[in-house]
């Protein structure tokens, strides 16, 4: 059987500093045990977040000098407009600067104070913007994705009971949209089935309720629906993506992720009216409706890397990378989120740091300790980011606490992923002298992007 290589070679690189352990102790401690906090230059591998942060083409790099920096009208714009319309299939498209762009503008046409929206699992941004516009979040997920060890292929799926009880309890009309997120950020970057989406669908329309996606990673939701689906297993990426998008009434978008730029992002609809009054929302909050806070060459670079993302061997080798550091560190009996997702590998902090109670921290110290062991940034996606709840203002306490090791696109090596690994491990045979945090410092707003800690 003969290996398989990235279908890409690297023509520019960015030469690495490597730091000492005291370099590194000083730095963690003045970014009070807060990765967020850190500098770049401070950090060896990355792996914080793939948002904004993957490598782009030639192909990509050329548009950027083909950037039409006209105030209104670019010509980028209308690049990108049929861009979106050929791949994702939506009608409408009004173009934001990342995915807040689109949540704020969204959350204000379609949200009423009192309203409720069903989610496959919260997203921190997501719920906030439904929040800030008067809604209550309600998780409809399967159980399954709170189980950081359940094998269920596919995690993201909506429990159609659970969504059929809350359409039953509080009535359609108080329900603005349903909001599907393919794949699932905060379960491990779980997917959603096609047919699992087909029949949220069907039942939404018995209700006459829109469903609105997360497309940030859609992509990368389509590569698990062709490896684990059998109806798809010979459909190509950019088929698959046609077909679950069709089963929305519109999406959201971080173009930070899949489509492989560095900043921007959209809102597509399909009912006109809607469209109308987000076109109108966007004047005042992101630029003009032909450039929603994009430069020109930045509108050009994403056109042309939703055009790469949706190339199969592209996703196969994205994907394929998180498989192997996750196939390492399962070999090596590390606990991490199964199944493997698609854009980074999800650390158990509470069976790798059964000492530490929840509200100590243990995702927060460990991600602090990884940086320490080897400059490498990953993320806390425990309690921390999970936050308060808006009315009683009390912790969440999630049944998933973990750290996030996010692979950026086309960046790093395999001899990267392999010293990972090696990080990983050599952190878990020491495991037993971590000792928890307390939070020193709280900001009122997604507390994890901020916030600051000292050691016990
Ligand atoms: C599924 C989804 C996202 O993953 C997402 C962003 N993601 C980030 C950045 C980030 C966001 C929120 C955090 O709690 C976080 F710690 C990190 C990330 O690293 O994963 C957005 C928002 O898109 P924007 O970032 O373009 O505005 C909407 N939907």
């Amino acid at each position: 059987r003969r290996s398989w290589a990235e279908p890409y070679k690297i023509k520019v690189v960015e030469p690495l500093k490597i730091t000492t352990r005291a370099e590194r102790e000083q730095a963690i401690a003045q970014a009070g045990y807060n990765t967020f906090l850190l500098r770049s230059e401070d950090v060896y591998i990355d792996l914080l977040t793939d948002s904004g942060t993957s490598a782009m083409s030639d192909y990509q790099w050329a548009g950027m000098m083909l950037g039409d920096e006209a105030y209104a009208g670019s010509k980028n714009f209308y690049n990108l407009e049929a861009s979106i319309q050929k791949y994702y299939g939506y009608r409408h498209i009004v173009p934001t600067h990342q995915g807040r762009g689109a949540e704020n503008i969204l959350s204000q046409i379609l949200i009423k104070p009192g309203d409720y929206i069903p989610g496959n699992m919260y997203f921190t941004t997501t719920r906030l913007h439904q929040e800030l516009a008067g809604g209550t979040f309600v998780d409809v997920i399967i159980d399954e994705a709170h189980d950081a060890q359940s094998l269920h292929p596919f995690k993201g799926n909506v429990d159609l009971q659970k969504l059929t009880d809350l359409i039953e309890r509080v009535g359609a009309e108080r329900i603005p949209y349903i909001s599907v997120a393919g794949t699932v950020n905060m379960a491990g970057g779980q997917p959603i089935s096609m047919a699992n989406l087909r029949a949220v669908h069907q039942l939404a329309q018995t209700y006459g309720i829109r469903i609105i996606l997360d497309a940030t990673r859609a992509v990368e939701n389509a590569h698990f629906i062709q490896q684990r689906e059998e109806d798809y297993s010979s459909q190509a990426i950019a088929t698959i993506l046609r077909e679950f998008c069709s089963y929305t009434d519109g999406c959201t978008m971080s173009g930070k992720k899949d489509a492989l730029v560095n900043i921007g992002g959209w809102l597509a609809l399909n009912d006109y009216n809607l469209y109308e009054e987000a076109r109108n929302l966007i004047v005042i909050y992101e630029g003009l409706h032909t450039y929603g806070g994009m430069a020109g060459r930045d509108m050009e670079a994403m056109a042309r890397g939703i055009e790469e993302s949706v190339q199969d061997d592209h996703i196969r080798a994205r994907v394929g990378q998180v498989e192997y550091l996750g196939q390492k560190l399962l070999d090596w009996g590390i606990p991490i989120v199964v199944p493997i997702g698609g854009h980074a590998i999800y650390l158990d902090a509470k069976r790798f740091l059964p000492q530490i109670p929840q509200d100590q921290f243990p995702a927060q110290r460990l991600a602090a300790e990884l940086y320490l062991e080897a400059g490498i940034r990953a993320m806390e996606r425990g309690i921390v980011s999970a936050g308060r709840n808006k009315e009683t203002g009390d912790n969440y306490y999630p049944e998933l606490e973990l750290v996030r090791l996010t692979i950026p696109r086309r960046v790093y090596t395999q001899a990267h992923m392999d010293l990972t690994a090696e990080a990983v491990e050599e952190v878990y045979h020491n495991r037993d002298r971590l000792r928890g945090l307390k939070m020193i410092y709280e900001p009122k707003y997604l507390r994890f992007f901020q916030a600051r800690f000292e050691l016990q």
